[in-house]
């Protein structure tokens, strides 16, 4: 058994493609319309997949998009999507300078939450060893849920 890819439906397509590729830094690898269903599928990669995921759509992130708006609540059982970044310092300052909330900033130089448009939660985590506590994230509150 293989692990594929973790699907979220998207409200508005421009925005999520937006938080996702321009800021977050995930690639697209694939994407298909179906008139019928009326949705498209796009499945997005983290760089460092993207020759695994370009062959065979996996592990990917799945962006649902249906034509039709719904309005999608609840699914407090989802708890998070979480990518490994090489800083978590720079990872953040980048998604801050961009207009990116950072919930849970990496005080401990390890982990840090961040939230998509449809307030999907983002773990991003310090590859190796935590960096070194440094400021402003050393003292910066959490904001919100995260
Ligand atoms: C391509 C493969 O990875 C899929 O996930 S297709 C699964 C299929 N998706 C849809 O029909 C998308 C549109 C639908 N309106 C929806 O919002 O899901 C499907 O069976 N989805 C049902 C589900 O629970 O995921
Ligand atoms: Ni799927």
């Amino acid at each position: 058994m293989e692990y594929l890819h973790t699907m979220v439906r998207v409200a508005d397509l421009d925005e999520s493609l937006a938080f996702y590729c321009d800021k977050l830094g995930l690639e697209e690898v694939a994407r298909d319309d179906y008139e019928k269903g009326r949705f498209t599928l796009i499945f997005l990669a983290a760089p460092g997949d993207r020759e695994t995921a370009q062959e065979s759509k996996r592990p990917c992130l799945e962006l649902t998009y249906n034509w039709d708006p719904e309005t999608y609540s609840g699914g407090r059982n989802f708890g998070h999507l979480a990518y490994r970044v090489d800083n978590i310092y720079e990872t953040c300052q980048r998604l801050m300078d961009q207009g990116v909330t950072i919930n849970r900033p990496p005080r401990d130089g390890h982990m840090a939450f961040v939230r998509s448009p449809d307030n999907i939660s983002i773990e991003l985590l310090q590859k190796g060893e935590p960096l070194e506590p440094q400021e402003p994230w050393a003292s910066m509150a959490n904001t919100g849920e995260w």
